[in-house]
């Protein structure tokens, strides 16, 4: 199973884009949840305008699918200015960057996905331009090669990141305002689904959206697409009105149970517990237990599992919590004077 075939997957898949634009927040006052990020930004924003000059360069670190694209946006829109949008992958040669950047408008965002994953050349490059709003640009190789510097326009970069800290020190201290972005809250959620479902012109009762929040995983992208599945159940098989029991039979579809658990969260708990007695199991039997990949049981399932206090990575294996045995309506064995479980999947027995 790759991170394409998940329903709840927080990664964009490429033909949801144009319905993700449709459904995004165009302004701050628009956008639901963050309420530190967005009390801190509307200062930082309004202080700019107020000078009359580029905001602040931006930091956004969190999971994907939180709205940091979004955010992006509605800082340009909150700036009145133009956005350009490229990604740390796509940038692979400082040259890249240096066209760029020489061909900002004064005041433009520049929005850099995935910043972490810049080449290094480019990365010293962007040390420069957001100090000095200026670049040395080499022309020429070896002893002959020569650096003219360019004057760039101030501009507004806005970086974001799943992970903070894999930014170099030099370049996460040059910025002038971070925000982590958190996972969402239910109620958050509920507004997300209402919203969207009012643009997507689709009725939904209180209760359909509380539903649908509850199996969002905290993401405001599963929450919209997990919102369109619902409404194509809901116009087949009843009258196009979203209620609880229309979410929750089409989810039961979907395979995404009531706390946002897919078949392969579920196929990695359920082994967890019924084959390995709650574990402790090592990470490659377990995902031959499952039938995945190791990376997939341990990148794609396991994150979800562990924030949502089902499953916890210890340096003995994988161990199963007393959530999860509630969670499948199981019951834990009872444990051995050695403390363990005595179920038949133990270390010793299947390695790992
Ligand atoms: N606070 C919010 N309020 C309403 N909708 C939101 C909010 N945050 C995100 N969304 C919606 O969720 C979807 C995903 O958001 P976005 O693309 O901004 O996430 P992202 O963090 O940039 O993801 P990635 O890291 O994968 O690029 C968009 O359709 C957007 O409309």
């Amino acid at each position: 199973m790759t991170h394409e075939d998940r329903l709840v997957d927080a990664q964009v898949e490429d033909e949801e884009q144009a319905v993700e634009a449709a459904l995004r927040p165009k302004e701050l006052g628009e956008f639901i949840g963050q309420p530190k990020v967005r009390e801190q930004l509307d200062l930082v924003l309004r202080a700019a305008r107020a000078r009359g000059g580029t905001a602040d360069h931006v930091l956004l670190s969190g999971a994907p699918g939180l709205g940091k694209t979004t955010l992006s946006m509605i800082i340009a829109a909150e700036m009145g200015a133009p956005i350009r949008i490229t990604s740390g992958p796509a940038i692979q040669h400082a040259g890249d960057l240096a066209s760029i950047l020489s061909s900002l408008q004064e005041g433009e965002v520049l929005f850099l996905d995935e910043i972490h994953r810049m080449s290094r050349p480019a990365e010293e490059m962007l040390y420069m331009a957001m100090e000095d709003f200026r670049v040395d640009v080499i022309v020429g190789k070896g002893p002959g090669a020569t650096a003219i510097p360019l004057e760039l326009p101030p501009f507004t970069l806005v970086g974001a990141t799943t992970r903070a800290g894999l930014l170099p020190p030099p370049l996460r201290d040059r910025f002038g305002f971070t925000a982590h972005m958190e996972f969402y809250e239910p109620a958050e959620l509920e507004q997300v689904v209402r919203r969207s479902a009012q643009l997507l012109e689709v009725h939904t009762d209180p209760e359909g959206a509380v539903e649908i929040a509850g199996r969002s995983r905290g993401t405001p992208r599963i929450a919209n697409r997990l919102l369109r599945r619902v409404r194509d159940y809901a116009q087949v098989k009843a009258d196009g009105v979203i209620t609880r029991r229309i979410a929750s039979a089409a989810l039961e579809v979907y395979e995404v149970d009531e706390r946002g658990l897919d078949r392969l969260d579920r196929a990695v708990l359920g082994s967890l517990l019924k084959l390995f007695g709650g574990g402790p199991v090592g990470l490659s039997t377990l995902a031959v237990a499952v039938g995945e990949e190791r990376e997939t049981v341990e990148e794609v399932a396991e994150p979800f599992l562990v924030r949502e206090g089902l499953l916890a990575r210890t340096p003995r294996g994988r161990v199963a919590t007393p959530a999860a045995w509630a969670h499948l309506g199981l019951t834990p064995p009872q444990q051995t004077p050695s403390g363990g479980s005595g179920g038949p999947g133990q270390q010793g027995l299947f390695g790992g």
